[in-house]
């Protein structure tokens, strides 16, 4: 079983004896914001009211994974030295059947799906994710159950009508299958998130951060609709958890279960917007149909409306030719009588004051229709008491505080982490009781450039984190030039996300990427056919040397087993599995035309030089040692022979990094054009230190083991073949290590311009 994980005095996630190590490893998987049963992909067309009417029905188990098949899908990603599972699940998937009434096969499903990845040899850290986007399946993404809509109020079958949301489904033939649409017309790649900005979803993330505040007509059964979202999400959430450590105690003992994170990118719906009669100027996305939060309020209650309409240029997003929507008599809203029937069912008693048939914005006074006909807004700074900071220091604050106290109630041990709103600092809460010693901040990570055009684009790129910071005056100023520009400044992103985030919550809070990934069809998916994955692996690099370059802990987003060609990921046309099945034979192609050139993984004896610098204080030349076939990890990331095919962009999937540092971690950095890799440590001056080492992961994919160079500043090696994993036992002090594969020569930036290295000739065995 993987040793526990503890948190340094910096902020490190560390053994028990305060050597560093790293988390690393997937989302598993993005088949979560799905049905299985029916098989509901979003290209399922919506041909009839089944859609709505059996969503209580609905069974996602199977979903993340079939059970028979995970072992090996673990396996399969153990082998990449991946040691961490970020486990989403949607709050859909346990009570779809209405408040309360929970889908306890389901969560049996859960525990079994992870007995079984706890069984695989070495284990897995995992954490659970309570996944949602824009709020829903039902509003264009993921999450929520049904009846949290029609808990609002809302009638979603008319979303499409009134343009509350935009679901893919509603792009797909029923006849064909194929989705339907040209250019502006089309569903557009990325448009999901614009949901965000639409009717449904705004609104819903109002109420459930602010309904208090901001709605307080709303309440059924006594309770403001704020709290009764909250409780039933809350609890729906304990309920599985509870159950996992009811039915599965030992994955708690196993350290398999590493603790839960609070909702996935949590947004502030209307909060802070200052004005609703215009599109706010600091909104990054702007594509396809884009109401102004008044025109959604008109376009909800029936009322017809010409909207701007965005569309994506070289430039980013430039206005196109307005767009007329006219809902055809739909409202977006529930009519008395559709009302009553859902009540009734959910036994819910609303406020009398809460009139169905009606916007609820327009319920409290935000707007009216004029006596003279129109629509008049009246309070267009309706939600504009709070802005940013005031959102994330006291609506998210209150939210987190309920799942902390709820949490911490229930588990002392395990860690909670704190996710604030996407590519956002987290709230102040230093000196705040929620923040204890086993806090985790989330950080999410995605390049703009390559999300939204999805492709590489060497020549520019964009400081997404900085714009969306706005940290700067013009726009303009976070463009940078150049490939190496580019990766660089991703890395300073990734850097000042961990800095601002420590700024907020302590240097002692641990920051981690749980998610990061790119989107692999690229350049109109043309890989799948000419299998060059170069621009895939091109941008994956450049996320992995972000990461590494301040040996940040992290889970792509995602590995998904569903994954095809044809559709992705199977929601909303993401693609951004590291893994596909459609992808196997494609590597098996590229395998029999480079198998020549390729080492036999099997070998072990193998001949290495080493040199050793001269300015390291140890008197002895460094060598290879005999390699302990019993190599404790005290980690899960320990690799397991498999079959890699399938991987897409392997070269930049498969990176070498420090499992555990004996010491404090300085600087890494991969090179995969030359097969180098670099890294730099302060070796920590304790009685073990000769005799513990810092263990980095060092693949057989890049590197053989019959064709090292190293060059270190002190120590002594051991490689481990089975688990490819090199041991390098270094002093005290600042130390570095240089790798290469093949000759040095091969090498491009030495670590030491020292000359007169020493050289020996060792054996690994
Ligand atoms: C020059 C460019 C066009 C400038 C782009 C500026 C903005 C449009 C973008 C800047 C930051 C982007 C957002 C970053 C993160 C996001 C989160 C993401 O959701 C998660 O990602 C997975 C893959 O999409 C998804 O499957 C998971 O379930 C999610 O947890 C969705 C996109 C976005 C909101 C992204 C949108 C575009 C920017 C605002």
């Amino acid at each position: 079983m993987p040793a526990k994980i503890h948190i340094s005095a910096n902020g490190e996630f560390c053994d028990k004896d305060g050597n560093v190590i790293q988390l690393r490893g997937v989302n598993l998987d993005p088949s979560v914001k799905i049905p299985a049963k029916p098989f509901l992909s979003t290209h399922a067309p919506i041909a009839d009211g089944a859609f709505f009417e059996d969503a209580d029905k609905v069974s996602f188990i199977n979903h993340p994974l079939v059970l028979e098949d995970i072992e090996e899908h673990i396996i399969r990603l153990k082998s990449l030295g991946y040691n961490t599972i970020r486990l989403p699940f949607t709050w859909e998937s346990l009570e779809h059947a209405g408040p309360g009434q929970y889908d306890f096969a389901y969560m049996d499903y859960i525990v079994e799906v992870l007995t079984r990845i706890n069984g695989v040899q070495h284990g897995m850290y995992v954490y659970l994710d309570p996944h949602q986007d824009v709020w829903s399946r039902f509003s264009g993404g993921s999450g929520a159950p049904l009846w949290t809509l029609y808990c609002a109020g809302f009638q979603p079958a008319n979303f499409l009508a009134t343009d509350a949301a935009i679901l893919h489904n509603y792009y797909i033939d029923p006849k064909t299958g194929r989705e339907i649409g040209k250019d502006e017309e089309a569903y557009l790649k990325m448009v999901w998130p614009t949901n965000y900005f639409k009717l449904a979803c705004q609104t819903m993330f109002t109420l459930f951060f602010g309904g208090k505040q901001y709605a307080p007509k709303c309440t059924i059964n006594g309770e403001n609709i704020q709290d009764y979202l909250q409780g039933k999400f809350n609890n729906a959430i304990m309920t599985l958890y509870a159950r996992i450590k009811d039915k599965a105690p030992e994955l708690f003992d196993n350290n398999c279960i590493i603790g839960l994170e609070s909702v996935n990118e949590p947004n502030c719906g209307y909060i802070g917007e200052t004005d609703l009669d215009v599109i706010p100027k600091e909104r990054d996305l702007k594509l396809g149909r884009t109401p102004t939060a008044f025109q959604s309020f008109m376009l909800g209650e029936g009322i017809e409306s010409t909207v701007d309409q965005y569309k994506r240029t070289f430039f980013g997003f430039s206005k196109g030719k307005p767009c007329t929507i006219n809902p055809g008599g739909k409202k977006a809203w529930l009519s008395a009588q559709e009302r009553d029937a859902i009540d009734a069912k959910y036994n819910w008693e609303r406020n009398p004051e809460w009139k169905p048939d009606t916007c609820i914005w327009k319920l409290h006074g935000v707007w009216e229709i004029h006596e003279s006909g129109g629509p008049v807004l009246l309070k267009s700074d309706y939600f504009s008491q709070a802005d940013e900071a005031v959102f994330i220091n006291n609506h998210f604050v209150e939210y987190y505080t309920g799942i902390y106290n709820k949490f911490r109630a229930f588990d002392k041990e395990s860690f909670i982490i704190i996710q604030p709103p996407v590519m956002k600092p987290p709230p102040n809460l230093q000196n705040f009781p929620i923040l204890d010693d086993k806090t985790i901040c989330a950080c999410h990570f995605y390049d703009g450039m390559t999300l939204m055009y999805k492709t590489w684009n060497k020549r520019i790129g964009i400081d997404t984190y900085g714009l969306v910071n706005k940290k700067y005056s013009n726009p303009a100023f976070a463009v940078v030039l150049g490939e190496n520009s580019i990766r660089k400044c991703i890395r300073k992103q990734l850097s000042e996300m961990q800095k601002d985030a420590k700024s907020m919550l302590g240097k002692n809070v641990p920051v981690f990427f749980t998610e990061i990934g790119i989107p692999f069809d690229m350049d109109d998916k043309k890989a799948y056919t000419t299998n060059d994955y170069s621009s895939q692996t091109a941008a994956l690099d450049a996320l992995g040397f972000a990461l590494e370059g301040s040996n940040l802990s992290y889970t792509l987003w995602c590995y998904c087993s569903i994954n095809s060609h044809a559709w992705g990921d199977n929601w909303n046309n993401e693609d951004f599995s590291i893994w596909s099945p459609d992808d196997k034979p494609l590597y098996r192609e590229t395998r029999s035309k480079t198998l020549t050139r390729e080492p036999s993984p099997a070998s072990t004896a193998t001949s290495v030089s080493t040199s050793k610098s001269k300015s390291s204080s140890s008197s002895q030349p460094p060598s290879f040692i005999k390699p302990d076939d019993d190599l404790d990890l005290d980690s899960a990331s320990c690799t397991l022979k498999t079959d890699l095919s399938g991987f897409r962009a392997l070269d930049a999937i498969m990176r070498p990094f420090p499992m555990k540092i004996h010491g404090t971690f300085e600087f890494a950095e991969f090179n995969l054009s030359n097969k180098s890799y670099t890294l730099k440590l302060i070796g920590r001056t304790t009685p073990e230190t000769t005799t513990v080492p810092t263990c980095i992961f060092l693949p057989r994919h890049h590197f053989a083991p019959n064709h090292l160079s190293i060059r270190s500043s002190s120590g002594r090696y051991a490689y481990n073949t089975n688990y490819q994993v090199l041991e390098w036992f270094h002093e005290p002090g600042h130390q570095y290590i240089e790798i290469c594969a093949k000759s040095k020569s091969r090498c491009s930036t030495p670590v030491s311009d020292d000359s007169s290295d020493l050289s020996a000739e060792c054996i690994i065995s």
